[in-house]
């Protein structure tokens, strides 16, 4: 035979009773299941609060009437007419009782425990004699069963406790005597030997449904409740909780009591002791299997079953030298606690043992402290003991699973996944039993660490990156474009997910916690977004506190390059098109890559050199690899590739560098590529990059363009100069062209020096052939001596540009 515990939410609206009803059908078998009810949701809760209203002498009327209607609905929409009365008429009784005792309560101005119980019980006696009658449409052997009667408990209203002996045998012989109905029994609530009405306290129903269960040996327990099952972590802080097939007991009892709200530890244990397996089920998602908790250990295969949670504690810490030997020092303290009925969620001792903490609910933090320097005056007085403080705003997360025990490396990763986010940990406990590794850390930080931990335990599901992206230009623009192209393939091919939280431009911003539809993002900064301020965007990103998440720059603006430091800082990766970060100062060039060391995160830049290009890669991996540069020959500047290769018959100069302009090579400012600042940039990032601490001042650069030009005030009066000096130009042209020669712009770095020239080469050098807005690179090092290495393509465009940062992306997802 099997017990059905329906919860709340499970008796709470028209359609899950539909639900209920039609899943007793299903299980009609030989034996009757035994029905356990909670209350409709929300009416546990109006009760109590009209209850302490009454007490106050407030008004409780009105909710009383909420909640007598509340029934009655539900009964005239499930009901024939003809059908309603009884039911009706007997829930009227109940209402009118319920009003008297309120009354009571009310002209008394005073609620008692006892009271309080009697008061609660009418939530379970009405949500099961209206469902029993609602049964008998279609169970005609349905029989309403007040279970306070059948479970004895002593006189604690609150929180009674259970006359197991008694309690087990009157429902053995209640059920023997009515083993042809089926019995809708009340949870929650029970009596004392006077036949008071006690109640059973939290998790109550639950409780009954394991009493019967236990009473009458059980085949199994089905908790129906609204969620598919005990989740891998709390599912409003992790979107990708997932429901666990099969847990054991000791397992569901782990997590339960690190917050899981499902089912409540010690309701379990009357089944724990006759192994009596426990099924969670989802009445609104009937076909789902649910979670399975049984005796031993569980055949799946997961290394951890799930990461509890609690939102709030607060820490007590123990010092001094007068715990270090001393036996009994610990005894003390918890005994002391337990006596008090403290709780303590988690204890570490160091094995100095000079110090112990430990953690409880911060409404007990005061009086914990109360206790500890009253029960130990002497040895404060003495100062063997400093005085204990409360530290408050903090919060613990566990990883939970029996197959840790056999596994190593459990800790490491949950250790890594907090430190790569930026997430420190306060103290750690770690039973012998390794079921559990329990950490505290910050309030706020918990949700960015459960999600963290979630990512890294359950590597098989989709690891989501969390993007804020600035500049909507375009390659900002282009960008979107590809993530959104490519989102399918990185889910299915690479376990990935690319989320955008938030995106600016100059002119608005735009953050959303659910992330940013890629198909809408424009509309969306520019009808939700707020005006920008970049000071603003970054403080939100840090206030998010999401675990991998990533900072794109793709501006070319100086503004952004002062927050660097903070965001990677803040354990948050940087990935950047702007070249003017690693291409000021030196000492901030260091200064970002130590950050993004200390703080276990990245700083990716390939696209500073030659847009989507392998070369800042392919410079590291030599380096890293323990060669030495020797001299570094390049064309990198896609615009000026571009213009020189076409840079032909008629065209006037001016008008290629327009057109470069309109395939979106140049610079937002074009003076920037043929100035040689661009270009500069590049050569001076690559040098660091390639060991050398160079500075702007340090880099020789020839100008290809006149005077005049170079010092044109606006965009449009350099346009203006090009087309003035056009006579120089077309000498340039020429005289390359009689010499058979074509126009080179190019950098070379050689012994820590580096210049940019402007050359006419001819067919015998390597950088003769060169077509469209191609970048080439030749790295001449130790190894690669007699013949260079080198890349060549396409080094500007939006596509290129975007594709490189992409890739950087999707490597900070790598990690
Ligand atoms: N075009 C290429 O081939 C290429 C290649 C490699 C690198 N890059 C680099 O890409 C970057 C972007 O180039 P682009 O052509 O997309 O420029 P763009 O002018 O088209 O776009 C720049 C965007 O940045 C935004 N912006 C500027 N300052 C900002 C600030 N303080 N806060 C928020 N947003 C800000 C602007 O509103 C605009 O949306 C540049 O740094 C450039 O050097 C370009
Ligand atoms: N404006 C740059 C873009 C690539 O960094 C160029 O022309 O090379
Ligand atoms: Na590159």
């Amino acid at each position: 035979m099997n017990i059905l515990k329906f919860g709340g939410t499970s008796v709470g609206s028209l359609q899950s009773i539909t639900a209920l009803l039609s899943i007793l059908k299903d299980q009609q078998g030989a034996e009757n299941p035994i029905v356990v009810l909670s209350a409709m949701s929300g009416v546990t809760n109006a009760l109590v609060e009209m209850a302490e209203n009454a007490g106050h002498g407030s008004d409780y009327s009105e909710e009383l009437k909420i909640i007598e209607k509340k029934h009655f609905d539900v009964i005239r929409a499930l009901l024939p007419a003809n059908a309603q009365n009884p039911v009706l008429t007997k829930l009227k009784i109940y209402f009118n009782e319920l009003e008297e005792i309120l009354q009571s309560v009310y002209n008394l101005r005073e609620l008692s425990l006892q009271t309080k119980d009697l008061i609660l019980s009418y939530g379970e006696r009405c949500s099961t004699v209206m469902i029993s009658h609602i049964a008998k449409q279609s169970f005609s052997n349905a029989l309403y069963v007040d279970g306070s009667e059948l479970i004895k408990t002593d006189h604690n209203f609150g929180q009674a406790k259970v006359n197991t002996y008694l309690t087990e045998t009157l429902i053995r012989d209640f059920q023997e005597s009515n083993s042809d109905k089926l019995l809708f029994v009340t949870g929650f609530i029970a009596s004392n030997d006077d036949g008071r009405i006690t109640t059973l306290g939290r998790g109550g129903s639950d409780y009954t449904a394991a009493i019967w269960g236990s009473a009458l040996n059980a085949g199994e327990i089905q908790i129906w409740t609204d969620v598919d099952g005990m989740l891998t972590a709390d599912p409003r802080m992790v979107k990708k909780a997932f429901s666990l097939p099969e847990l054991s007991y000791t397992e569901a009892m782990e997590l339960s009591y690190f917050g899981a709200k499902v089912i409540y530890p010690p309701t379990m244990i009357p089944a724990f002791l006759k192994r009596i397996p426990i099924v969670i089920k989802n009445t609104f998602n009937v076909d789902f299997p649910g979670t399975y908790i049984k005796h031993g250990t569980s055949a799946s295969k997961l290394p951890i079953k799930g990461i509890s949670s609690i939102d709030e504690i607060s820490v007590l810490n123990l010092t001094g030298s007068g715990m270090v030997g001393k036996a009994g020092f610990s005894g003390r303290l918890f005994s002391l606690l337990s006596r008090e009925q403290i709780n303590i969620i988690l204890i570490t001792q160091s094995s100095s043992e000079h110090s112990i903490t430990f953690a409880v609910k911060p409404a007990d933090a005061l009086k914990a402290l109360a206790l500890i320097n009253k029960e130990f005056e002497l040895e404060l007085q003495a100062r063997k003991l400093e005085y204990p403080e409360v530290e408050n705003g903090l919060a613990a997360l566990a990883i939970v699973g029996e197959n840790m025990k056999k596994t190593p490396g459990m800790s490491g990763k949950l250790f890594n996944a907090l430190g790569r986010n930026g997430v420190n940990v306060r103290a750690i406990a770690q039973g012998s039993s390794e079921y559990n590794i329990s950490v505290i850390i910050s309030k706020p930080d918990l949700s960015k660490a459960v999600n963290a931990v979630h990512d890294a335990f359950y590597a098989n599901l989709k690891r989501t990156l969390h993007v804020f992206c600035l500049g909507t230009g375009n390659i900002g623009k282009t960008l979107f474009a590809q993530l959104e192209a490519q989102m399918d393939f990185l889910a299915t091919n690479n376990d990935l997910q690319v989320k955008v939280m938030g995106v600016s431009n100059t002119r608005k911003m735009y953050q959303n916690v659910e992330g940013i539809a890629l198909s809408n993002w424009e509309k969306d900064l520019e009808t939700k977004g707020e005006p920008a301020d970049l000071a603003v965007f970054i403080k939100q990103m840090k206030a998010m506190n999401l675990p991998n998440c990533v900072f794109v720059d793709n501006t070319a603006s100086h503004n952004p390059i002062q927050f660097y430091q903070d965001i990677l800082q803040s354990s948050i990766s940087v990935v950047t098109c702007n070249k003017i970060g690693n291409s000021a100062d030196y000492e901030q060039y260091v200064a970002f890559k130590q950050a993004a060391r200390k703080y276990g995160v990245d700083f990716y830049y390939e696209t500073n050199v030659g847009a989507g290009l392998p070369i800042i890669r392919t410079l590291k991996d030599l380096m890293m690899s323990g060669d030495r540069i020797d001299r570094i020959e390049a064309i990198l500047s896609g615009t000026i590739s571009y213009i020189f290769n076409n840079y032909k018959g008629d065209k006037l100069f001016h008008e290629v560098v327009k057109e470069a302009q309109d395939k979106g090579y140049t610079e937002p400012d074009p003076r920037d590529d043929l100035n040689g600042k661009d270009f500069m940039r590049k050569m001076l990032i690559l040098a660091r990059d390639a060991g050398y601490p160079l500075e702007e001042s340090d880099i020789e650069i020839e100008s290809m363009l006149p005077p005049a030009c170079l010092a044109a005030a606006t965009v449009a009066d350099f346009y203006q100069e090009l087309e003035n000096n056009t006579s120089y130009f077309e000498k340039l042209k020429q005289e390359a062209a009689s010499g058979h020669k074509v126009l080179r712009y190019i950098g070379k770095l050689e012994a820590g020096k580096v210049v940019i020239t402007l050359q006419m080469v001819d067919d015998s050098h390597p950088f003769y052939m060169l077509s469209g807005s191609d970048n080439i690179i030749s790295f001449t090092t130790d190894r690669y001596k007699d013949r260079p290495l080198v890349v060549k393509g396409p080094g500007a465009g939006a596509e290129v540009t975007a594709a490189g940062v992409f890739a950087d992306i999707i490597n900070v997802g790598k990690r």
